[in-house]
Order: C-alpha cells, then structure tokens, then sequence
C-alpha cells in the first residue's frame, strides 16, 4: 500500500518551517570579512560624520564677508598666509581679505565662512582675486551633515553591504558582531548519478541538484559541506545523514522523497528520529517536499527532480538559513508583474512557474520560461523570477496581473498573499 499523504498550503509549510528556526549565536568577525554577514547589533554613530567642518573644494578658505563687495568690476584681493591639504590643520585666524589655501577635505582655520573655488579665483602676488560674492556657509562641508552622533544607522537583522562596510570603518570597527553563519550538509542521493566529470552510460545522469543547490547556498552567503552522492541503500544513506547531522548545522538532500521503491528519505527520518513537518505541500513542482527536524536541527529532502528541487529550496531552505544566520527580511522579494502570454494548465495545486521578468517603463512583465516541468533544467537556467499561479484556477491570460518571486534578488520581508 502506497503511504496516503496529505497536502498542507504552501503558506502553512513555510511558516511551520520558520516557527522551527532559531537564529544562531554571535561572533565577532573582521571588517575584511563582514560583507553580506547580517549585523548582530545596531549599528549607532558614535560620532558626528563629518566630524569637523571641512572644505569640499580644492579652494581658499574665506571669511564671506570680504567678498561681499566683489563683482566683475571691483574683484577683491585676498592675501594668502597659509596652506593646507587633507589631514593638515592650520592654526591660523583669518583676519580681514586674508585666506587659507585649502584642498577638498581639509579642516576649516578658524575665522573662515566660506570657500572660494580655485577656479573663481586669480593668482596675484600676494595671494588672488575674485570676483564672486559669497554668504557665510557657502561650499563648506559641515560637522554633522551626513550623520549625527548618537544617530541609528542600521538596525541589527541588516545585511552588511559594502556602504555599511564604509561605515563601520568610518566609525572604526575592526572587528563586527554578526550572526553566525549555518552550515549546510549537502547530500544528493541517487543511485543514477553521475559526477560532473564522468561520462555519460545511457542510463545514469549527472548530479546537477548537488551543484545547484551549493550555488544557491553561496547565493545567500552560505556554505555547504559536499557528502559524497548516494546510492539508494538505507544503511549508507542513515549514516551519510547522521554524519552530516554531527557536523554541520543543517541537512540538504535532494532525491528520494517520493514514495518510489528507492526513495528512503522517508525512512531515513524515522530511523534517526526526526520529526517530520510536512511530507506534501500544494505546489507544483515540488509536491513532495519534505521537511524534518531532529534536535533543532533541520533535514531539508528536496525532490529529486531538478524544478522542483530548485523551488524548494527557494521557498523553505532559504528564509530558515536567512533567519538562523539573524537576517530581518529573510524571503524572496515579490512583486505584481503584468503576464505576457496565457497559461493555460488547471491549477489543483498553486504553480511556481520559472519565468523570465523584466522591468519596463509600464511595470514589470513576465513569461514562463520555456519547457516548465518538475523535471526541468532549461527553464531554470533561463529564469530570473518564479511566477506564482495560486490553485483552483482554469487558467491565465495574457495582461493578468500575477505575483512575482525575484530569485536574482536577495531581500524580502514577507511571503506572499494569495
Ligand atoms: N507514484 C508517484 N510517483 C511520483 C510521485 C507521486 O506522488 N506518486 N511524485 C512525483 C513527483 S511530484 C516528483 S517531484 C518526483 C520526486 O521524486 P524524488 O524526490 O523521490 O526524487 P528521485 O526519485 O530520487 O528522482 C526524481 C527524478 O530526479 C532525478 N534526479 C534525482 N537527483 C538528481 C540530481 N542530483 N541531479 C539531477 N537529477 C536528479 C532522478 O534521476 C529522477 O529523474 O517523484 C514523482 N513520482
Ligand atoms: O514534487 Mo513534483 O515536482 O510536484 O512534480
Ligand atoms: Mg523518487
């Protein structure tokens, strides 16, 4: 007798897998290497940016109020008693038509309003003329303009980037509080598989699921740890997993979650134990995707068919490890996209359709791309969002509007509605 399973929405699957998911602890890692780590505290600035008022020109530091007579006719003559770069500080006070020749970045003398750009000026003897009026204020760079000290910046559960990396060292953090990053066991099981080098027999295939699905992790910052792939025996597979479970924080698998003769998923689980979330969800590809845990920690049994295989892992691996690694927005980023050609297939299931999307000046559109069974790969190569059709429709047309996954991007706060 074939197992009877039952289908939970694709909703209730993603939120039974997050209620699971515990964000790891912290470490404290290099600025060199805290880009895309998600920060573990708020980032508040601990000073004024700039802190001092500075020239944002190569120019002449000015007091304003000796050029406020100058025009074409009357050009005012400066005398020039100091000079200074970028890190140097002038300790002298501007008296009356005297200036400091200053470079973009350096600290304002004291006594000084304004800067006269190099270029509104003429050189002269003793220093230079111009002809141009400036107020009090005019093309300087002031102590606090960019941030306040005391400032939030970011708020933990933020990814680093490179400007927040700008930033922390601005505020001079060598080293950064961040969430630890999982680790994943990547098991992918079949007897049919081929490594990527072998040569083709007529019968087996190669494993393509095991190096998507590393690219995949890689994509969202995270590591996998690569268990040889398997046969189908369930004494080998079990200790594959139990080996992975010791040493990594969690499993991926893909293959063998069916309820074909060789899929041993489902009594690996229960021979080490783990509880089983779910083992059908209402989506298409990907219906048997299961999702176990054992002892906090999670075994993701991707299909083994490669669509599918994709999709799962987007939909229920990747917010778990974005929240386990303390990243806020741990879901694919959606939108509403305008549908450029019709889909015509029942629904009984909501359908993740790989598609291509595009921006134009009138919205987004998107379309299928290409040949979209659970079995394919060209689809998936050739598709930057995933198209979600909700079930228990007869179809689409061309100029609905539909919901969007973005798989090329890398942040969103919710899951979507439908
Ligand atoms: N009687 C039923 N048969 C099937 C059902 C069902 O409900 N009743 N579900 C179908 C659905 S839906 C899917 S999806 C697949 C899921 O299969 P498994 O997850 O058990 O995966 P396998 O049987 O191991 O392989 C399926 C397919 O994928 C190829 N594969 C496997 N691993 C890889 C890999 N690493 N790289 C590339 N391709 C891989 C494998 O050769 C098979 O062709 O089951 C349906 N059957
Ligand atoms: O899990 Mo299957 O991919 O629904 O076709
Ligand atoms: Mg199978």
């Amino acid at each position: 007798m074939v197992e009877e399973r039952h289908p939970i929405s694709v909703n209730e699957a993603v939120e039974k897998c997050m209620q699971h998911a515990i964000t790891n602890t912290v470490e404290s890692v290099s600025l060199h290497d805290a880009n895309g780590r998600v920060l573990a505290e708020d980032l508040i600035a601990t000073h004024d940016v700039p802190y001092f008022d500075r020239s944002p020109y190569d120019g002449f530091a000015i007091r304003a109020v000796d050029s406020s007579e100058a025009s074409e006719q009357h050009p005012i003559a400066f005398r020039v008693v100091d000079e200074i770069g970028a890190g140097d500080r002038s300790e002298v006070k501007l008296a009356p038509f005297e200036a400091v020749r200053i470079m973009t970045g350096a600290r304002l003398p004291e006594g000084a309003d304004a800067v006269l750009m190099l270029e509104r000026t003429e050189e002269t003897e003793e220093g230079f003329k111009t002809s141009s009026q400036l107020k009090p204020g005019d093309n300087l760079s002031l102590t606090g303009e960019d941030l306040r000290e005391g400032e939030l910046i970011l708020h933990k559960g933020e990814t680093i980037t490179p400007g927040v990396i700008a930033v922390l060292a601005t505020f001079g953090y060598a080293q950064v509080s961040v969430y630890r990053k999982p680790i994943i066991g990547l098991i992918a099981t079949g007897s049919e598989l081929l490594d990527v080098d072998e040569p083709l027999d007529g019968q087996r295939i190669r494993n393509s699921n095991g190096p998507m699905i590393q690219a995949q992790a890689n994509q969202i910052n995270v590591e996998c740890r690569v268990y040889q792939a398997t046969e189908d025996h369930l004494s080998s597979l079990t200790h594959h997993v139990q080996q992975a479970l010791k040493e990594v924080d969690c499993v991926v698998t893909t293959g063998g979650v069916s309820v074909g003769d060789f899929d041993l998923l489902p009594a690996v689980y229960e021979a080490i134990g783990a509880e089983v979330l779910f083992n059908k969800v209402a989506m298409r590809p990907g219906s048997v995707t299961t999702v176990a845990v054992k002892e906090g920690q999670f075994l993701f049994g991707l299909s083994g068919n490669p669509s599918a295989c994709f999709t799962g892992f987007e939909l229920f691996a990747r917010p778990v490890l974005k929240k386990m690694m303390g990243d806020g927005k741990p879901y694919l980023p959606q939108s509403t996209a305008t549908l450029d050609e019709p889909f015509k297939k029942y629904n009984p299931f909501t359908r993740f359709v790989r598609a291509i999307y595009q921006e134009t000046v009138h919205g987004g559109r998107i379309a299928p791309a290409g040949f979209n069974k659970s079995n394919a790969i060209s689809s998936i190569a050739r598709s930057n969002a995933i198209l979600v059709l909700p079930d228990g429709s007869e179809g689409w047309q061309t100029g609905d509007k539909v919901t969007v996954l973005h798989t090329d991007r890398m942040q969103g706060d919710a899951t979507w509605t439908n």
